[in-house]
């Protein structure tokens, strides 16, 4: 049967990135994408905040929310202090064998723990089969409509502490507008939009960065 996008683009890594080099991963990709087909990484252009903001928080615990073939895995493994660790969820298990691939490649695979299945059924999961307390950094980029359920499951098993950061991808398009009229109303959250474009395209799209002050924000004093 004919190969698959991801399949693809994994192929055209293994021809022009260089083992061990995630930066040539990342470029490769990007190029892929950008003169050969379409792909929905987050890309270079948001991918530059996305390094940013991983610098600022400089986390040791990051969860991320879909992987796909694992481009926004590989620029957030490659900022990450020796000891810290990148826990990702992909629920298409074509998706996460390619993506198992890429980060293989871009010899990341030490950094980052890719599992599969439904954020839903995860998240419950971490602390005791990742032995996670709480998450420093999490980016949504999974399933627009699964942002705010996945918030609250993650605020109610309390795994985000004070000064958390969730960074949200798409939040303009496809558009997440539940999950920004949440985190921006909530005074559990300080809420900051970063203006950008759909990956490899002209049309905005940008990055919604939100901290959480924590639990006790918001409720009486
Ligand atoms: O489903 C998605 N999950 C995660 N990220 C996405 C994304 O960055 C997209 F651009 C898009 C996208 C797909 C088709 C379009 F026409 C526009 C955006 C989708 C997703
Ligand atoms: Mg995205």
């Amino acid at each position: 049967t004919r190969s698959s996008r991801p399949q693809r683009m994994l192929a055209h890594v293994k021809r022009h990135a260089a083992r061990g080099d995630p930066q040539s991963v990342i470029d490769a990709i990007d190029y892929f994408c950008r003169h050969k087909e379409w792909a929905m990484n987050v890309g270079d252009e948001k991918g530059t905040i996305l390094d940013s903001v991983v610098c600022e928080v400089s986390p040791g615990a990051v969860l991320e929310l879909g992987t796909y073939c694992g481009y926004s895995t590989m620029r957030i493994a490659r900022l990450l202090a020796p000891g810290a660790r990148l826990i990702t969820l992909e629920f298409n298990p074509a998706n996460a064998a390619v993506a198992r691939q890429v980060i293989a490649w871009a010899g990341l695979e030490h950094k980052v723990q890719l599992v599969e299945g439904s954020s839903g059924d995860l998240i419950p999961q971490m602390r005791e089969k990742f032995g996670i307390d709480s998450f420093d950094l999490v980016f949504l980029d999974h399933w627009k409509d699964w942002y705010l359920p996945d918030t609250r499951l993650m605020e109610e098993l309390g795994l985000l502490h004070k000064g958390s950061v969730l960074l949200a991808d798409n939040v303009i398009c496809p558009g997440a507008p539940e999950y920004l009229a949440y985190v921006r109303s909530s005074p559990r959250y300080d809420s900051r939009y970063f203006k950008s474009h759909l990956e490899y395209t002209y049309v905005e799209d940008g990055l919604e960065k939100s901290v959480f002050p924590g639990a006790s924000a918001g409720s009486r004093p």
